[in-house]
């Protein structure tokens, strides 16, 4: 009855031998072995000189690549090489060993008294500031448990903020923030001279942790953001119209604004619009005037054989901007939330090609929302309330790719902090909106207001219609 090799018939008292665990570790980093074999080969068929000459060249090649095209290299290439290179600098054996044991994420073997480590599974960096690295619990370990160490860890790295969630049974995501790239406020950008100097597929409204511009298209599909209040929308909002601003006073786009929350925050800005509405009943002959001008301009493109449109004074991009949109599409009584639900959907299936499209700001991201969630094609996270938000506004899974909207602290530092999924390597970028003030609202009114404006008049019942 004594000993726990008894207890436990086919389990070990003593760890396997050395060679085993080299083979075994080996099978799991194959990099490691083929790499040199490689090597081998190389030198083998086109000898030393060739070999050497070969790796130069490759490495040349992505030297060139991240000299010359830095968006794609950043987009496509840095996050690979990142991601090995924190791997075997930051999350390697004995200083991670060392890291689990400091924070109590190590456990003892109950009969051999080995130290067991969660294993480093596979270390994922999307940005130069953000990694997830995938971990094996040691048995008897949960995500609650880890969740728990988390502020410990966070402390233990020294970095921004820690995260941590389940992966899939065994295995915690932890996302690692290192810092916040955003040091300053950034100010608003500069209203362009004219329509030309305007690139409607890239207005600027922030700038990335990259260091780039952050930009958003206005012509090639619809865009949702999100974000609890104070996080920032107004300043993705009204950056926009700055960046559009002459195509405004031009008329070579129009804003149809839809604010069910009274006009208080766009009100400043009515001079600018084309239409405008702060009610229910506004709200739906707004919409049904927005479609129905899409149906016109679809029948004239089928006349005249147009495929895609261009944006110009005769066919301008309409611009449907709805601030708060669960008051449209959640909160109001349930007919006309059923018919803006309907008209929004007619529209964003097919508004694209005729230059119709949808902006959508939303404090709470809500079940109805979803509902036209896939047809928003840019999807915008600002700080949110719950870890849940960040999944559903920037699609399954974005939250563990590091998108940690729901932990951007609600101060002044933070404000205009969100994230996008980029759309080529589907990993979360964070940017910072730039910070529009009121006089950067009265400057782009005094400066761009259409000047065959026909506003509709803020008068009428205001709520629910
Ligand atoms: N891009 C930014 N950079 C720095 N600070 C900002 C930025 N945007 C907003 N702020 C600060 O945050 C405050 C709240 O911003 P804002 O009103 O745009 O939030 P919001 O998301 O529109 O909130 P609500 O949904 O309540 O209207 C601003 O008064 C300002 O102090």
């Amino acid at each position: 009855m004594n000993g726990p090799a008894r207890h436990h018939a086919g389990r070990a008292t003593r760890p396997p031998g050395r060679e085993v665990q080299a083979a075994a570790w080996l099978l799991r980093h194959p990099g490691f072995a083929l790499v040199p074999l490689l090597g081998l080969g190389l030198a083998a068929t086109l000898g030393p000189l060739g070999a050497g000459l070969t790796v130069a060249a490759a490495v040349a090649a992505v030297l060139v690549w991240w000299r010359v095209h830095p968006a794609t290299f950043d987009r496509f290439a840095a996050p690979r090489l990142r991601s090995s290179w924190r791997r075997w600098t930051v999350y390697r054996g004995r200083r991670w060993a060392q890291l689990m044991s400091d924070t109590g994420l190590t456990r003892e073997h109950r009969h051999t008294g080995d130290q067991l480590v969660p294993r480093v599974l596979r270390v994922r960096s999307s940005s130069p500031s953000i990694d997830t690295v995938y971990v094996r619990m040691v048995r008897g370990q949960d995500v609650a448990y880890w969740q728990e160490k988390a502020s410990v860890l966070w402390e233990a790295l020294i970095a921004h903020r820690v995260a941590i969630t389940r992966h899939r049974p065994g295995v915690v995501a932890i996302v690692i923030e290192w810092e916040l790239p955003f040091t300053r406020t950034i100010p608003a950008p500069d209203i362009p001279e004219t329509v030309d100097d305007v690139d409607l597929r890239a207005l600027e409204i922030g700038d990335n942790e990259h260091g780039q511009p952050f930009t958003a298209s206005v012509v090639d599909g619809h865009r949702l953001v999100a974000g609890c209040t104070g996080s920032g929308k107004g300043s993705v909002l009204w950056g926009t119209l700055r960046s559009l601003g002459p195509c405004l006073r031009d008329g070579v786009a129009r804003v149809w604004m839809v604010d069910l929350k009274g006009g208080v925050e766009t009100e400043q800005g009515a001079p600018l619009f084309h239409r405008y509405a702060t009610t229910m009943g506004e709200a739906l002959e707004l919409l049904t005037e927005f479609r129905d001008a899409m149906r016109d301009r679809q029948d004239w493109m089928r006349d005249n054989n147009i495929r895609r449109c261009t944006p110009s004074v005769e066919t301008p991009v309409e611009l449907l901007v709805i601030d708060e949109m669960a008051m449209l599409t959640a909160y109001g009584d349930r007919a006309a939330v059923r018919d803006a639900l309907r008209l929004l959907a007619e529209i964003m299936t097919q508004g694209r090609a005729s230059l119709f499209t949808v902006q959508g700001y939303l404090q709470e991201p809500s079940k109805d929302v979803l509902d036209v969630r896939e047809l928003f094609t840019q999807r915008i996270c600002l700080a949110v309330t719950a870890a849940s938000h960040v999944d559903m506004v920037l699609g399954e899974g974005a939250r563990e790719r590091g998108a940690l909207a729901d932990e951007i602290p609600g101060d002044d530092r933070h404000a205009g902090v969100g994230f996008v999924i980029d759309h080529g390597s589907r990993l979360p970028v964070r940017f910072r909106a730039a910070f529009v003030t009121d006089d950067d609202i009265a400057e782009l009114v005094q400066r761009c207001a259409p000047r065959d404006a026909q506003v509709i008049e803020l008068t009428g019942d205001r709520g629910a219609a």
